[in-house]
């Protein structure tokens, strides 16, 4: 047996809610351009899940659903209070969306329907938590999700408590249909094996968000965030990336699994973050990216992902840098979900094999002769 590292190439499973094909990427079909271009992120939510677009009164009792969902338990808000400070914000999420289930009567409950019920919450709720999470670190109330809002305005509405732009709510709705979903990436694998297993969908969800954390994945939005920290202005790009490259370290936002010719959603997030740093003021946030696009793939042939220019979106927004992966996670709970559903209605335990390459024929040595 030989082991294929990283399962690179490898086709673990058959799936039917998202594609990359010639390195076109498509929720159930549709071409994420023209999800990105006219949907909103409900209506992909709820494609992801359907496997169709909502006619309107589906739309309209699936918006009021998701409205409906969004309050977190007080209990939840009480524990979110009593977190050590300083914690990480993933491990934060982490843990609150795994304490979602203590709350839930129905968190054991299998049936379809249930699990359908269970994935409303999760993600209705999830933009709560983050919020309360963020509000409550800095000695503030959280505030109430407001039902007849989208899953994108409540979740700046309760991060501010005040109304956002519908500038503001237009580019995050769309950040968050481009995150919604993504084949076989490592945290919706990570659902899938978790939830193979026949757990519950908290379980699930749970393990992806520890996946999705990690710098190689969801977390390099964060890393790039840091990165043009770090870099601080446009003539500190080239040593700064000279540097990182000499020392083999990896630029963040930059290199894909699977795309090798560019990820399709980079180009949206790089037209919205030269937008949205134009209205801030906050151009050279955007020309550094730009620089720093040039050089990586001039030098390496690498192209940004989504994590890139995610970042200077959310900058733009006003949004904290450690939110950024939270903000993944919201949005990707819909992709999760849909794959855990998907994963039960045609389970089988994932249980690959190892390539055994340690010492054969050893014996056990009483522990006075080792
Ligand atoms: C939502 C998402 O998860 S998108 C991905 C987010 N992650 C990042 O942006 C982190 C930076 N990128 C990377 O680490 C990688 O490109 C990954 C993890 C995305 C893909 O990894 P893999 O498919 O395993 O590619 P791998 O890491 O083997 O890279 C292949 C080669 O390209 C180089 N490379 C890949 N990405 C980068 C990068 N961002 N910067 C510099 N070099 C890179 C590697 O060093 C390696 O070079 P070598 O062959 O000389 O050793
Ligand atoms: O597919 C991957 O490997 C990572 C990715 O881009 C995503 O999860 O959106």
């Amino acid at each position: 047996m030989t082991a294929t590292k990283g399962l690179e190439g490898v086709v673990a499973a058959q799936s039917a809610v998202c594609s990359i094909i010639d390195g076109v990427l498509c929720y159930r079909g549709i071409n994420v351009d023209e999800l990105a271009e006219n949907a909103t992120f409900e209506e992909v939510v709820y494609l992801l899940w359907h496997g169709a677009l909502p006619k309107r009164d589906q739309l309209e009792a699936f918006q009021k659903e998701l409205g409906a969902n969004a309050q977190i338990p007080q209990e939840l808000i009480e524990s979110i209070r009593n977190f050590p400070e300083g914690v990480h914000s993933m491990a934060a999420l982490r843990t609150a969306v795994s304490s979602l289930a203590l709350y839930d009567k129905e968190a054991q409950e299998m049936s379809k329907e249930a699990n359908y019920r269970k994935s409303i919450r999760l993600t209705a709720q999830t933009p709560t938590i983050v919020a309360a999470y963020d509000r409550l670190r800095k000695g503030l109330e959280p505030i109430a999700p407001r039902e007849e809002y989208s899953v994108a305005k409540n979740f700046l509405y309760m991060l501010s408590g005040e109304e956002p732009s519908d500038t503001a709510v237009k580019a995050f709705d769309t950040a968050l249909i481009l995150h919604a979903d993504h084949e076989f990436n490592a945290s919706t694998f990570s659902a899938r094996v978790t939830v193979a297993t026949l757990t519950d969908i908290y379980s699930g969800v749970v393990s992806a968000i520890g996946t999705l954390k990690g710098p190689l994945h969801g977390g390099a939005n964060e890393a790039v965030a840091t990165m043009l920290e770090k870099i601080g202005s446009v003539n500190r790009v080239v040593p700064y990336i000279r540097q990182a490259l000499d020392n083999k370290e990896k630029i963040m936002g930059f290199g894909h699994r699977v795309y090798k010719d560019g990820d399709p959603r980079a180009k949206w997030l790089r037209r919205m973050s030269k937008e949205l740093t134009e209205q801030q003021g906050k151009t050279e946030l955007y020309e550094m990216s730009v620089e720093i696009e040039e050089m990586v793939t001039g030098e390496k042939g690498l192209k940004p992902n989504v994590d890139f220019y995610s970042a200077s979106v959310y900058v733009s927004l006003g949004l904290a840098i450690d939110l950024f992966t939270p903000i993944f996670a919201i949005s990707r709970m819909s992709g999760w979900t849909a794959h855990i559903m998907e994963q039960y209605e045609n389970n089988r335990l994932i249980r690959p094999r190892a390539d055994y390459i340690g010492p054969v024929n050893q014996h056990f040595i009483p522990i006075d002769q080792r």
